[in-house]
């Protein structure tokens, strides 16, 4: 498989991203799928370490290109109050908001779920965790994070953490714009607040029902380089090689990043 020819921007996403089957693709985690539960295993052992780290806690929680997962915030719904979640694409808003308000026929999380809640060493706090998550978010917003402006006319008070994973590499066609992404994202955090960044390394592509999506191929430096230049002190950054061959995606790596945004001058 190769990358799409010309790079699959937002209005890619609005029109050929399908919520369930990305879901069922990348975030069904079972026994039959071991090669497959890696990439989630890798990322969700990620969370889980930066989220434990002293300095990340607070009040609000901004999740930046949230698609319709929540994987993400599981360890972070431990250490923040209220979490904002945001991304341009309507399906994907909507199919978060399905799980949010526990509607027949939204993706069953619980073996994630259960995952983390045994990283953090009781698995049996799923369902009191779930609940936790279902309580704190409290916005699903649209946002484009190509723009200065990535929330447009909605202002947001600044957050004390930003999370994003799998998404400026996706709706970034070079270094340039994922740079100016960053720079834009880090205007919703404020000045002594947090980044917490998943990206994947070495990636072009990403597919799932036959359908395939670019990718911005990063190195662990470039992705450091740009979160330094957009504002922010890189305090933590672990890149992880990927090793599973799979005709899904070309990702050779995953790094998890934590920054902190300099006051401002
Ligand atoms: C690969 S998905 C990642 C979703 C989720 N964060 C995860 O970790 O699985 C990429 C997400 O980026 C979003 N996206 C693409 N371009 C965007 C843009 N310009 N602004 C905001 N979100 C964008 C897509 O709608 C999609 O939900």
């Amino acid at each position: 498989m190769d990358a799409p020819a010309i790079f699959t921007e937002a209005d890619f996403y609005q029109q050929s991203f399908d919520p369930q089957a990305y879901l069922k693709e990348y975030y069904s985690m079972s026994d039959s799928r071991e090669g497959a539960n890696v990439f989630l295993t890798q990322n969700l052992k990620s969370l889980h370490k930066m989220f434990s780290l002293d300095e990340l806690r607070g009040g609000t929680l901004i999740d930046v290109g949230c698609g319709p997962t929540i994987y993400q915030l599981l360890s972070a719904c431990e250490r923040f109050q209220e979490i904002i979640a945001l991304d341009y694409t309507d399906q994907n808003r909507r199919e978060l908001e399905r799980w949010l308000r526990n509607e027949a026929g939204a993706f069953d999380w619980v073996p994630v779920v259960k995952y983390v809640c045994e990283l953090e060493g009781d698995r049996e706090k799923w369902a009191e965790k779930q609940e936790k998550v279902r309580k704190k978010v409290k916005q699903v917003l649209k946002c484009d994070v190509t723009r200065a402006n990535p929330t447009g006319a909605v202002s947001l008070p600044p957050a004390d953490c930003i999370v994003s994973t799998l998404c400026l590499e996706g709706a970034c066609k070079d270094l340039p714009t994922f740079r100016s992404a960053l720079r834009n994202i880090g205007t919703l955090v404020k000045p002594g607040g947090h980044l917490v960044l998943v990206t994947v390394l070495g990636e072009t592509y990403y597919a799932f029902n036959k359908q395939v999506f670019s990718c911005l191929r990063l190195e662990k430096h470039e992705v450091e380089a740009a979160v330094e230049a957009a504002g922010f002190e890189v305090t933590f950054s672990e890149a992880q090689p990927y090793t599973v061959s799979e005709e899904r995606m070309d990702c050779r790596g995953t790094l998890g990043l934590v920054a902190r945004r300099r006051p401002s001058v």
